[in-house]
């Protein structure tokens, strides 16, 4: 008994450090305990849930998400973890106990072993995680065409390279540069140049492997990060590329959008090749291109 005690004493200062909301869910989806200190999720007073269903707190879709969570944990015996998202204006019981702001919580359940079967039920909110998560990728991303940036890119090309040396691979880049972009925009206005930048960008986001990797990484122009690429593979790419954009710009393609691309291609040079040196090299032969005219590839081991 007097270890009883102890452990009860024990578990109570635990919950109390916890950050967490805890329930102790029957097996049936009766809330038998429940454990909130400083949360930013209302959950109003332990004896107002105590005894309640999850359908008389929970709306109806994560009430029986929760009940599926049980289901399965007590079934597989093993933890369950979800994302779900409490929002004020459906979760009405929160709504009563003043929330406003909806939250992503992680709700992580375990079974707990005993003669009545529960769930230890543990409901976080990750609201700033959600939040830096997003941001984070926002960083990486072009606002008008919504690809990654340069940002992204280079992390990416350091890694591919490394990993081409490592396995004796090789590997390829390509800069694929809108030809007077800024004529465009001065004859036919700045609408017209976007639209340019964001039809080139889904037509290369089709046109690319699976394992390419694509960036916009300047003002007109754009970078594939062509994995298992020699240099000759890495210009039959950029006539692929070149092809596309002519189709694109033909007078029956059903847009009066007219342009043309140049593109230059470096390929991996050996183990003291980087990633800045590759895309140095790939930006040399692009200024080849436009000092021909544009429109051109050329490509630079
Ligand atoms: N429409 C549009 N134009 C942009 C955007 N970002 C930059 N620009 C413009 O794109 C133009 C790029 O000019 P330049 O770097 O001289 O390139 P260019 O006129 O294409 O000349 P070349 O690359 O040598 O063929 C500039 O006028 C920029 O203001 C954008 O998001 N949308």
């Amino acid at each position: 008994m007097k270890n009883a005690n102890l452990l009860q004493t024990r578990i109570d200062a635990l919950l109390n450090v916890l950050s967490e909301d805890v329930l102790i869910l029957s097996q049936q989806g009766t809330i038998i305990f429940s454990s909130h200190n400083d949360s930013a999720i209302p959950w109003g007073g332990a004896d107002e849930l105590t005894g309640k269903q999850l359908t008389d707190i929970f709306p109806g879709a994560i009430a029986s998400q929760l009940q599926g969570m049980i289901d399965k944990s007590l079934g597989l015996n093993q933890l369950m973890v979800k994302e779900v998202l409490f929002d004020p204006t459906e979760f009405i019981y929160l709504q009563q106990q003043g929330m406003v702001e909806s939250c992503w919580v992680e709700i992580r359940m375990a079974p707990s072993s005993g003669d009545e079967p529960s769930v230890v039920c543990r409901i976080e909110d990750i609201s700033r995680r959600k939040m830096a998560q997003r941001e984070s990728s926002q960083i990486q991303r072009d606002l008008l065409t919504g690809m990654y940036n340069r940002r992204a890119l280079m992390p990416v090309l350091a890694q591919s390279i490394a990993q081409a040396i490592r396995y004796d691979w090789v590997c390829s880049l390509m800069l694929i540069d809108v030809d007077s972009l800024r004529l465009i925009n001065d004859q036919r206005g700045w609408d017209v140049g976007d639209q340019i930048l964001k039809r080139l960008a889904e037509s290369l986001n089709s046109l690319k492997r699976t394992a390419d990797f694509l960036a916009r990484v300047g003002e007109d122009g754009f970078a594939i990060l062509l994995p298992e690429t020699n240099a000759e593979q890495g210009i039959l790419a950029a006539e692929r590329v070149r092809n596309m954009v002519s189709d694109l710009s033909a007078p029956n393609s059903g847009t009066d959008i007219a342009f043309t691309v140049s593109i230059g291609v470096a390929t991996l040079t050996g183990e003291d090749d980087s990633a800045e040196s590759m895309f140095n090299r790939a930006e040399s032969s692009l200024q080849l291109c436009k000092q021909q005219g544009g429109n051109q590839i050329s490509g630079s081991e």
